[in-house]
This record gives structure tokens, C-alpha cells and sequence, in this order.
């Protein structure tokens, strides 16, 4: 019998191609219909082993910057214990499956930290598929989609990546066609913006929110692999609020914009700026001109889209 002594998988960043958000809900919540988008800006998540007392779980969690010192303000931000979102994946998992070996959790992170590029849910997303395979635990797809919407809204779509419609709270995904590879420059800021912060400034300007709808436009747009098309039909009804709460992105939009980029947007909550281009070329010459901006402190390019998680 071979033990398994390391699981490897990488994960994805989304980008948000549309995200109509409606009034709050009861719980808290608010429904969406929200167009997610696998972009090729991986984390990593390493489980091994931990020699420990202790049954089930994890015992310890390290993070390190992945993109050559860049992020390092952002992975200073990452918590250690048992508040970082990759270690209550596996706490949830070895308690849905009984007690395992304890194990260690390793994050490479090149996805921004607090910037609307779903990274702490798609290391979530990994710990759960890598614990799974590390512990045998065989759990099914469906099981694991489940165990990922108690986790947050979205920690579903890492798990299936490419381009996927979800509703209810972004949680229920049915998957969309991508027909042409999109390119992406993304401007990522030093401070992040609170999700739950954002979600109440819309409630403040928009107290007469109406029901979410799928943009007819849009998924045609994708439907047909027409980049200008996804670039005019792009919208985020977060962004008001992200820019009212940091009034200087949008700087960094108009800069995108005059690099000719064919759509400048707020990534779901923000901070991160994400801006369409014609061609990877395109987008290096748009993550030039976003890199002026005062808020800017890096930027960065991606196509889109890939694959959901995957075991290395
Ligand atoms: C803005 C997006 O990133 C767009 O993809 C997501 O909607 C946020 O997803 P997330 O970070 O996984 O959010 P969760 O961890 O589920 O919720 C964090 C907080 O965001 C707010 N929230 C989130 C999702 C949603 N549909 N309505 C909300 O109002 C709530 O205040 C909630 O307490
Ligand atoms: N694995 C993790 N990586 C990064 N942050 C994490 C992680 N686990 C928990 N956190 C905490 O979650 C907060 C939000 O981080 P995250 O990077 O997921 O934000 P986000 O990309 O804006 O999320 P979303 O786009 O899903 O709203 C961070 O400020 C951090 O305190």
C-alpha cells in the first residue's frame, strides 16, 4: 500500500463579468445573478502530513507570496489559523468525513488578498479537493460543491472554473460557454475592501434595488467569442459603492480606459481594477498605462478562461 505524502492543487482567481445584485435579504444576504470567469492567476495549496497529538484537521497553515515579493503586503494579511478561509475548508471536511491525520496547510498565493479576485475562497476551494485526495476521502462532486457553498458564496465556482452563471447568493452555478480566450490586465491595490463593507454601501445607495437579471447581451456576447461585444456589455452593480468607499479607482479606470481597454470595471468588491484587451499585447500595454494610476501598486495579466481546481 503507497501513503500519500503531499497533495498539490491550484486554483484559479474569478473575475465577475456581470454582478446584478438585488435588495438585501432577510439573512443578510443578497441575491445575484453573477457571471464568474476563471482567470490564469493561480494559488496554490499544499497539504501534508503534521506530526501532532492532535485527530482530524489542520495543525498548522504558512503562506508565501508566489509572484517575487509583489504581494508580500497582501501575505502579510493572510491569517494563520483557524480564521483563514483553506483551513476551515479541511476542518469542515475532516468533520464531514470523520477524523483523519492531522495535517499541515501551505498557501502560495498570486491571487490579491481582500481584492475581489475570490482568493481566500479559492484556496478554500483547493484545501477542500487536496484534503479530499490526501486523506482518500472520495467525496463526489456534488458533496463538495455542497461542503464549498457552506463555506461563502463563492467557493462553489473555483471548484468549476471556466465561465459559470450563479444565483441565489452566487452559490448555484450553471455553467456558460466562453467561445474565444478574453485577455485581462488587473491593477491591484495595497489596502483591500471588506466584502460585507461593500455589500452595505450598495444598500445605502440603492435602497430600491430591483430583481438580478442574466444580461441578454452578455452571454451572447460570450456565446459568440465577441471580445468587444463582452467588453460594451460588462457591468458590476458593486462598483459605485467600491468607488465611493475609494474614491481614487477610478483613476485607475480612466487610465484603462484611454489605453483603449475594450471594458474597465471593479472586480466584484474591489479593490482590483480588471480592464478587457484586444490581445495579450493589448493587455501588457493596458497594465502599463493602469500602473501610472496613484492607487496602483501592481498589475498584473491573465486570459481567461481556465480550468476550476486541479490536482498538480
Ligand atoms: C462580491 C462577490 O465576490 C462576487 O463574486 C461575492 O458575492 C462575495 O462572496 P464571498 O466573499 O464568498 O461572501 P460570503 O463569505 O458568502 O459573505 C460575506 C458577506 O458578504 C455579503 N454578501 C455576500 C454574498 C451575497 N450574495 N450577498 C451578500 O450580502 C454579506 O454581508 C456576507 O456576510
Ligand atoms: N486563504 C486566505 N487568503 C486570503 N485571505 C484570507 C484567507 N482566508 C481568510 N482570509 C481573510 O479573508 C479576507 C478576504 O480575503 P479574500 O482574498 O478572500 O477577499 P476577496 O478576494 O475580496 O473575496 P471575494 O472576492 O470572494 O469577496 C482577508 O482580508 C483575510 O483576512
Amino acid at each position: 500500500m503507497t501513503t500519500t505524502t503531499a497533495v498539490t492543487v491550484r486554483v484559479p482567481a474569478k473575475v465577475n463579468l456581470q454582478l446584478a445584485v438585488g435588495p438585501a435579504r432577510e439573512d443578510g444576504y443578497h441575491d445575484l445573478v453573477n457571471v464568474f470567469h476563471a482567470v490564469a492567476l493561480f494559488d496554490e495549496v499544499t497539504v501534508t502530513g503534521a506530526r501532532t497529538r492532535a485527530t482530524g484537521g489542520p495543525a498548522e497553515l504558512t503562506a508565501e507570496d508566489a509572484s517575487g515579493g509583489a504581494l508580500a503586503a497582501h501575505v502579510a494579511r493572510v491569517p494563520l489559523d483557524s480564521t483563514n478561509l483553506a483551513w476551515r475548508a479541511a476542518e469542515l471536511l475532516a468533520h464531514e468525513a470523520g477524523a483523519r491525520q492531522p495535517v499541515r496547510l501551505h498557501v502560495r498565493k498570486a491571487i490579491p488578498v481582500a481584492g475581489g479576485m475570490a482568493g481566500g475562497s479559492a484556496d478554500a476551494a483547493a484545501a477542500l479537493v487536496a484534503c479530499d485526495a490526501f486523506w482518500g476521502t472520495g467525496l463526489d462532486r456534488g458533496r463538495l460543491l455542497e461542503l464549498a457553498a457552506r463555506l461563502g458564496s463563492d467557493v462553489a465556482f473555483p471548484l468549476v472554473g471556466g465561465t459559470a452563471v450563479g444565483t441565489g447568493r452566487g452559490e448555484v452555478l450553471a455553467p456558460a460557454r466562453c467561445a474565444t480566450r478574453l485577455h485581462w490586465a488587473f491593477a491591484l491595490s495595497e489596502g483591500g475592501l471588506s466584502t460585507p463593507g461593500v455589500f452595505g454601501a450598495y444598500d445605502r445607495l440603492r435602497p430600491d434595488a430591483p430583481r438580478p437579471r442574466a444580461d441578454p447581451a452578455l452571454m451572447a456576447a460570450l456565446e459568440a467569442g465577441d471580445a468587444a461585444g463582452v467588453g460594451a456589455a460588462l457591468s458590476n452593480d458593486l462598483q459605485p459603492a467600491a468607488v465611493s468607499l475609494r474614491p481614487v479607482l477610478a483613476e485607475s479606470l480612466e487610465a484603462g480606459r484611454a489605453a483603449g481597454a475594450l471594458g474597465a470595471f471593479v472586480s466584484g468588491s474591489g479593490p482590483t481594477c480588471a480592464f478587457l484587451a484586444e490581445s495579450a499585447e493589448h493587455a501588457e500595454r493596458v497594465a502599463a498605462a493602469v500602473r501610472t494610476a496613484s492607487d496602483c501598486t501592481h498589475a498584473v495579466t491573465a486570459y481567461g478562461d481556465v480550468p476550476g481546481a486541479v490536482i498538480r
